[in-house]
C-alpha cells in the first residue's frame, strides 16, 4: 500500500493499477455460450494470485467500515468472490443458490433472463430482519439476477445496503433494474 498523500493522488494511481491488472486479467471470449455473446471469463482472473487478492482488496476496502454483517453470494461466480470478502469483514456468507439446491426450507424468487426465467433460493432463517446485506455477483449484464436477491433479502426484511461485482456490462443497463440500491463494480 502506498503511502497516502494530503490529496490522495498516490492512493488514486495504485488503485488504478490494481484495475488495470484486473482488466487485464479477465478473458473474453467471443461466441460463447452462444453466437454472439463476448464472455467475460473470471476464471483467468483467479489464476492471477495478485490480481485476484487486488480484486477482493479492493471490496474489503470499501466495505470493512460500513457494518455489513451479510454477505449474500450468488450462485456460481458469487462463491467465489463473496467468501473471502465475508471472513475479512467479520460478516456471515449467505449462498444465494439456483433452484431445489438447498436442503432447509427456503423461500424462492423467479426471475427473468434473456430467454426465459429462472429461480433463486435462500434458506429460511439465514438473514434477521434489520441486518445490513451486500449482494456479490461476478458480473451484472441485464441486472435480473442481483434483483431477485435483493427481492429475497427485502423479504426477510434485511437492509441491503449495496450490491458489488468485478464486472458491469453498462450497455444492457442492469443498474437501472435495481431498484435505486447502489451498485459498486470494478471493470465496466
Ligand atoms: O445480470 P443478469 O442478466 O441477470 O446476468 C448476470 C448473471 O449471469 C451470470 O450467471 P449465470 O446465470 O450464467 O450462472 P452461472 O454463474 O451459474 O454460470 C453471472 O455470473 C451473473 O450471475
Ligand atoms: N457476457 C457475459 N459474460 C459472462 N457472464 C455473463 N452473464 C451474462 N452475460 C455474461
Amino acid at each position: 500500500m502506498a503511502t497516502p498523500t494530503p490529496d490522495g493522488h498516490r492512493e488514486d494511481a495504485v488503485k488504478d493499477d490494481r484495475i488495470s491488472r484486473i482488466t487485464s486479467a479477465i478473458r473474453v471470449i467471443p461466441d460463447f455460450p452462444k453466437p454472439g455473446i463476448l464472455f467475460q471469463d473470471i476464471t483467468t482472473l483467479l489464476l492471477d494470485p495478485v490480481a485476484f487478492k487486488d480484486t477482493i482488496d479492493l471490496f474489503v476496502e470499501r466495505y470493512k467500515d460500513k457494518e455489513i454483517s451479510v454477505v449474500a453470494g450468488v450462485e456460481a461466480r458469487g462463491f467465489i468472490f463473496g467468501p473471502p470478502i465475508a471472513l475479512a469483514i467479520g460478516a456471515k456468507f449467505v449462498p444465494m443458490r439456483k433452484p431445489n439446491k438447498l436442503p432447509g426450507a427456503v423461500i424462492s424468487e423467479e426471475y427473468s433472463l434473456e430467454y426465459g426465467t429462472d429461480k433463486m433460493e435462500m434458506h429460511v432463517g439465514a438473514v434477521q430482519e434489520g441486518e445490513r446485506a451486500l449482494v456479490i455477483d461476478d458480473l451484472i449484464a441485464t441486472g435480473g439476477t442481483l434483483r431477485a436477491a435483493i427481492s429475497l433479502l427485502e423479504r426477510v426484511k434485511a437492509n441491503v445496503v449495496e450490491c458489488a461485482c468485478v464486472i458491469e456490462l453498462p450497455e444492457l443497463k442492469g443498474r437501472e433494474r435495481l431498484g435505486g440500491k447502489p451498485l459498486f463494480v470494478l471493470v465496466s
